[in-house]
């Protein structure tokens, strides 16, 4: 097994605790102090621009965790990069074929040894990058869902860490979207990138590739909405310029996944979306890990 990856019990609530204490008791009172300075409104959009940026910041002070957030325009994908300050170390999260110069240059610029690309699913609306990757940069590993049906490098389950120097993500299951959609928790459970499981103020759709919005209405509820109330989730995707929120902003504002189970499955029902206009190109050349030879 990669190095990069190891398994674990289900989180173990004391450390969690004791972990989430001791990283997040300054951030909490200098957030409740910033919110208040920097949010005497409500809930207006400026309000919460503002908090974006805010919150932006505050991730990049996470002791010895190099975080960027980069953005594909004609799919509306967020990729992230992560990567240890000391070692070096790297993970790529959901990266996409259409950046990788742009990605890899970044990498190099910044002295960062990549060692993972891990796609949150199987995505059907472009092709990720983390084939091509792997052959311009030797050694890397991929990494995805054993319930997603691709292949890679590693397949990954419930529980397992994703290792980069001294961090690390927790990976959790959280289908609905697809069979084997992922979110992966930070070990002080301070962020979460939670796929196309959970949007900004949305989800991801349910009436293609295994969609279910009973089971993505039970992974929401049920693993993401149990992370801590300032834990900041960031997506895979945003079609209205919104970079990232919480568990508090969406257990109350999400228009959907405020509802009752009933509600919420005739909405989703009923969303009546186009097909993403890749999708014939993307999923199978994504169940190949972005290589189609
Ligand atoms: N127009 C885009 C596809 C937009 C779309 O369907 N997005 C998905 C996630 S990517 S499969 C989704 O779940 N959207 C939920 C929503 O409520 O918008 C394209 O053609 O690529």
């Amino acid at each position: 097994m990669c190095s990069v990856l190891t398994r674990i019990r289900p989180i173990h609530r004391a450390v969690a605790l004791s972990l989430r204490l001791g990283a997040n008791t300054e951030g909490s009172s200098y957030a409740a102090t910033q919110s208040r300075r920097l949010s005497p409104g409500k809930n207006s959009v400026v309000d919460l621009q503002r908090n974006a940026r805010f919150y932006c910041s505050r991730m990049a002070k996470t002791e010895g965790l190099l975080f960027r957030q980069l953005f594909e325009v004609e799919s509306s994908t967020y990729t992230y990069l992560l990567a240890d300050t000391n070692t070096r170390e790297a993970i790529i999260i959901d990266p996409v074929l259409e950046t990788i110069d742009r990605d890899l240059s970044l990498i190099e610029e910044l002295g960062l040894k990549l060692i993972l690309a891990v796609n949150t699913h199987c995505h059907a609306d472009h092709i990720t990058s983390s084939g091509l990757m792997k052959k311009r940069i030797a050694g890397l590993k991929s990494a995805i869902s054993k319930f997603s049906g691709a292949s890679a490098d590693i397949l990954l389950s419930e529980g397992d860490k994703i290792r980069f120097g001294k961090h690390y993500l927790t990976v959790r299951e959280t289908p609905g979207h697809t069979d084997g959609c992922t979110t992966f928790v930070s070990a002080d459970e301070s962020m979460a990138f939670t796929g196309d499981a959970l949007l900004i103020r949305g989800c991801g759709r349910t009436d293609f590739q295994q969609g279910s919005p009973e089971r993505l209405y039970k992974s929401i509820h049920e693993v993401i909405f149990q992370l801590p109330e300032d834990c900041l989730l960031y997506p895979a995707h945003d079609y209205k310029g919104q970079t990232v929120t919480t568990v508090g902003e969406e257990r109350k504002h999400n228009p959907r996944l405020t509802k009752k189970l009933e509600e919420f499955v005739k909405i989703m029902d009923n969303l009546n979306l186009p097909k993403p206009k890749k999708i014939d190109i993307a999923v199978p050349a994504n169940l190949l890990c972005g290589l189609q030879d």
